[in-house]
């Protein structure tokens, strides 16, 4: 991979739909020491309001630096890709106009909720209009971009418009670029004004969807990927899955869509007037992307997104549970004597230094109270996001970045987006921050028991401002979290030095003590951490919440349903990171 002084930034003529030359140059122009400026070539990108097309059609040689995953490819390194055997493919194709409606409606159900996915053709939409909807959108992102185009017109990134093109909607907090253009329309709850949409979208059906009540709310997501010169090194669409309560996708036939199945990859392969459909909902959520191929040819998709406001987004299929069973595990232990969860709890709530006071016995099992039943969606969840690739997408804000609007916008679209990002240069001392994570940790790894820091702290009662304890809702939670908390209201009267543990004494003099509540938790390591949750599926409902976490990781996160029916105040949540990657 070029390393940070080979690429030189793109500079050129907003509105102008070629690329400058600088960036068709061989990306390798490793004899150049100007330092590589991403941020500056976004914005030239993104200026040109032609995106990625715009870039194929000047001829460019070399991928440029911004789209390039890090060596190597994560792609690769990931679950391994099969092809479907004949019989599941077929299976997984359902012909709609079956007489038998019960056949039907179980061929369905099969796919899914085993697959959470399938192909549908009979679906009674004409050929001919799938093909126009296809052919529209190749005509759409094929056209000239420049002053006075379409493109520009409609090349936006402002959330509120029902009609907007652009290359990445996450252009600016990805940390890789996507080789995709993609033209958005919100169709439902109420369609934009023909003369809104692009003239090569105005004469076309729109694919019908039902008109049921979980479709209050229709996103189009029509998107482009012109061939690649690097495809091995480029990202088509990186894994996720989506959020609404059902996805109709219409691919051309190049290929490249890869849905997870029982932890492999499968491509799904274009079918000739078919649909694809991506459940969610009561059916679980699969997990897809698109790997881009070694072709002169481009390709195209559209996704359309059916919303509901109380739609739920569910976890992935179904995997074969990769440790024992969780039910059967919990009874082992207990085979013959009655279980007295509450027994437990005030037995662990007695000794006064929480889990960490368990660890520190030794024990190899962990107790039945901190048990998941048998599979929760969380679980899933946590299994399947363990995902590096899609991590590595997660925003990153330099705050230290000298262009006070590109920040803002950052911020504005990480926040809609993402509703969380991770933000570097962010002015807190190094030591500061790692006076609070090392001041946590030693309170957590002090001794408890009579006599103790862990003893004189140990309550539930909400009125204090310095509390400890295993879990603030251990009593009324159907599973314990294995996670123990210092917690300390600092505003607006913060505690008295002396309330606060020896270790957090430094915590009153420092500026940050003008927050509110900080929660200062901590993950003893737990025998068996596929059966136990580290902090259950939330959000939080303050204004904003900052976090700092140790090198150990674990936080995940959910993406909200599309702008419509997502209430991004209730959802926000920002991560600080930073050079030390921070922890409380
Ligand atoms: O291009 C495709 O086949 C997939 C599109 C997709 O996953 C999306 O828009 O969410
Ligand atoms: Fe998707």
């Amino acid at each position: 991979m070029a390393g940070d002084t080979q690429k030189p930034p793109i500079n050129h003529t907003p509105q102008h739909h070629s690329p400058p030359a600088t960036m068709s140059a061989p990306i390798a122009a490793a004899a150049t020491t100007v330092p590589y400026d991403r941020d500056a070539e976004i914005r030239a990108l993104d200026a040109t309001t032609s995106g990625v097309s715009g870039l194929f059609a000047s001829g460019i040689s070399e991928l440029p630096r911004m789209f390039r995953v890090t060596d190597p490819q994560p792609q690769q390194q990931e679950a391994v890709t099969t092809t479907m055997a004949a019989d599941q493919e077929a299976m997984l194709v359902i012909d709609l106009a079956m007489a038998d409606h019960e056949k039907l409606v179980a061929a369905i159900r099969h796919a899914a909720s085993e697959w959470g996915f399938f192909q549908v053709t009979g679906q009674g939409v004409p050929a001919e209009v799938i093909s126009g909807v296809i052919d529209g959108t190749r005509a759409f992102h094929e056209s000239d971009g420049g002053e006075g185009s379409e493109k520009a017109r409609l090349y936006s990134r402002d959330v509120t418009r029902k009609v907007k093109y652009n290359c990445n909607h996450d252009l600016y907090v990805s940390k890789v670029a996507s080789w995709r253009d993609t033209l958005q329309l919100t169709m439902a709850p109420e369609a934009p004004e023909p003369s809104e949409l692009p003239e090569n979208c105005r004469s076309r059906s729109k694919p019908e969807l039902l008109d049921i009540d979980c479709n209050q709310g229709q996103l189009f997501t029509c998107h482009y990927f012109p061939p690649c010169t690097n495809p091995e090194l480029a990202i088509g669409i990186t894994p996720h899955s989506d959020s609404t309560f059902m996805t109709v996708l219409l691919q051309d036939d190049a290929g490249g869509l890869h849905i997870l199945y029982k932890d492999r990859w499968v491509e799904v392969k274009p079918l000739p007037g078919a649909s694809i459909i991506l459940s969610n909902d009561k059916f679980p959520s699969v997990k897809h992307k698109v790997v881009l191929k070694k072709t002169t040819k481009p390709r195209v998709s559209i996704a359309c997104f059916a919303a509901h406001p109380t739609s739920k987004r569910r976890s992935t299929p179904k995997h074969p549970p990769r440790s024992p069973s969780p039910a059967a595990a919990m009874s082992a232990p207990v085979a013959t004597a009655a279980y007295d969860r509450l027994a437990e709890l005030h037995a662990l709530d007695a000794t006064t230094s929480g889990i960490s006071g368990l660890v520190a016995t030794g024990l190899t099992e962990i107790p039945r109270i901190f048990r998941v039943p048998d599979p929760t969606p969380q679980h899933e969840a946590a299994a399947m996001a363990a995902d590096d690739e899609e991590s590595a997408t997660l925003p990153v804000i330099d705050l230290a970045m000298a262009d006070h609007e590109a920040l803002v916008t950052a911020i504005g679209l990480a926040a809609s987006e993402w509703g969380f990002f991770q933000v570097i240069n962010h002015g807190v001392p190094a030591e500061v921050v790692s006076g609070t994570v090392d001041g946590t940790k030693a309170f957590h790894e002090s001794a408890g028991g009579e006599g103790t820091e862990k003893a004189r702290l140990y309550t539930r009662d909400l009125a204090r401002k310095v509390k400890y304890n295993c879990n603030h809702d251990l009593y009324k939670s159907k599973v314990a979290s294995w996670r123990d908390t210092l917690q300390l209201t600092m505003a607006p009267e913060p505690p008295a030095p002396e309330e606060l543990p020896e270790q957090c004494h430094y915590l009153t003099d420092i500026e940050c003590n003008k927050g509110q509540v900080i929660t200062c938790h901590y993950y003893p390591p737990c025998p068996k951490p596929e059966l136990a949750m580290g902090l259950g599926m939330h959000s939080d409902s303050s204004f904003m919440t900052v976090v700092f976490q140790d090198q150990v990781g674990g936080l995940q996160g959910r993406l909200l349903p599309f702008p419509a029916f997502s209430h991004p105040h209730r959802w926000s949540r920002v991560v600080f990171t930073g050079s030390h990657d921070l922890a409380c």
